[in-house]
């Protein structure tokens, strides 16, 4: 073998593959036994894809007369997948630092939204901010969260509450995505809360009538993309009814359902979700066991969020009774205004120790599992080449990341078995 490689990272003490046989997602026992090579190495083809991954002497011998760009001994190193953090609001103006006092001080988070501040602070700010100063906010959070290790972030809209600055917002993420060395998958959160003024079925007529078909042209002209669509379905935010057809119109155009649900009182959100064929349900801090079952019979994934429970002292999510009944569990870092983290490890750090998941459950929830998206059925072809996804439904198998080039991918991979790997406990 003689072609030149872009890399080689050899003599790894661990290689981490998290799976091994082309698994889309790991559920219950499989999330507890992750696959490890001891002392490996992996090598990047010219394309950035990894070309081969398995023991250093196996890799040595097969690679012997290559030339590669680049060498890394890793000895004493372990090499993890890129993270995947599967839950944000990193687009946005106006510091809501003052809000941690008055939280201190015992006002809950819906007083704090109930009063004016909170969602419609941030709102206020992002609607007046340019979207070059958007864009260059949301480019350092970014390049911080890659400092800790993400390598795919699912990026919100959400402080425009109104079709030109959901725009805006949905722009800034595209801009993002097209220029900065990170995946991102990005969501359309335009009914995040309702906007001073309007009552919820005028909101929800809004989002109905003007945002979502303005949505569809852009999205259709290729000016941009747009994967999923989110609600906050909560008491005093978007009722079951109105979340219901605001979910239900963004499948129609092909958007993956990924929802706030069960967070500050049991909504039913988990069991709508599971029969909208939702893709995932972020927080579920008041999950019921019905929910729970109905989550893991639709193979809805629970994105779970050890910092908003922390830093708005709600009861934990219920991570042990979801991973018992084989829900697919992800984590996110739900970095927003009013949690600031930016750092996958704190995330898994805080799910370990807070909700009680294991090590190798937060490292397959931070990486395969938060990489889930609905497999691509056969393409169908609209004006201008442009192609376009089928909605996602439960019957739909999920896939990883496994598209990416290497150092940006999750993990999600495909992977031959080689003799020498283990599983972590
Ligand atoms: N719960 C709703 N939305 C965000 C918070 C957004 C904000 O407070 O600005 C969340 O996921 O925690
Ligand atoms: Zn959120």
């Amino acid at each position: 073998m003689s072609s030149n490689h872009r890399l080689l990272v050899k003599n790894a003490k661990q290689v981490v593959l998290i799976c091994n046989s082309g698994e889309k997602y790991l559920t219950k026992h499989g999330m507890k036994n992750l696959c490890v090579i001891e002392n490996g190495s992996i090598v990047i083809g010219s394309d950035g894809l990894i070309k081969a991954v398995g023991p250093a002497e196996t890799i040595r011998a097969q690679y012997s007369e290559a030339a590669f760009d680049k060498v890394i001994d890793a000895t004493g190193m372990c090499v993890l997948p890129g993270l995947v953090d599967a839950h944000t609001h990193p687009v946005w103006a106006g510091d809501r630092v003052h809000e941690f006092a008055m939280k201190l001080a015992g006002a809950t988070y819906m007083d704090v939204h109930r009063a004016g501040g909170g969602i419609h602070f941030t709102v206020e700010h992002t609607r007046a901010a340019a979207a070059l100063d958007l864009l260059a906010s949301l480019s350092s959070r970014l390049v911080r969260m890659q400092r800790a290790g993400t390598t795919l972030v699912e990026c919100k809209s959400g402080y425009g509450l109104e079709l030109r600055t959901e725009l805006k917002m949905l722009e800034v993420i595209e801009e993002a995505r097209r220029t900065l060395p990170i995946n991102i998958s990005s969501t359309y959160c335009g009914a995040h809360a309702v906007p001073k003024g309007k009552t919820v079925a005028e909101a929800t007529e809004d989002i109905l009538q003007v945002q979502l078909p303005r949505l569809k042209e852009q999205m259709s002209a290729g000016k941009l993309r747009v994967d999923n669509i989110d609600v906050f379905c909560e008491q005093g935010v978007f009722d079951l009814s109105s979340t219901r057809s605001i979910l239900q119109a963004g499948k129609n155009l092909g958007l993956n359902i990924n929802f706030h649900g069960d967070e500050l009182h049991p909504m039913n959100s988990a069991q709508l979700g599971a029969e909208l064929g939702a893709l995932a349900i972020s927080h579920l801090e008041e999950v019921t066991d019905e929910g729970i079952a109905a989550m893991a019979k639709a193979k809805t994934a629970a994105v779970l969020l050890p910092t908003t429970a922390y830093i708005l002292r709600l009861p934990q999510p219920r991570a042990r009774d979801l991973l018992e009944a084989g829900v697919i569990v992800a984590l996110g870092s739900d970095f927003n205004p009013n949690a600031y983290c930016c750092s996958m490890p704190i995330v898994m750090h805080l799910a370990c120790v807070n909700m009680r998941m294991s090590m190798p459950e937060a490292l397959a929830a931070a990486t395969i599992n938060a990489a889930l998206r609905p497999r691509p059925l056969p393409h169908t072809r609209l004006p201008g080449g442009q192609q376009t996804w089928r909605p996602a439904g439960p019957q739909h198998h999920a896939v990883g990341a496994s598209d990416l080039p290497a150092g940006r991918t999750s993990g999600a991979r495909p992977l031959r078995r080689h003799q020498g790997q283990r599983r972590l406990r």
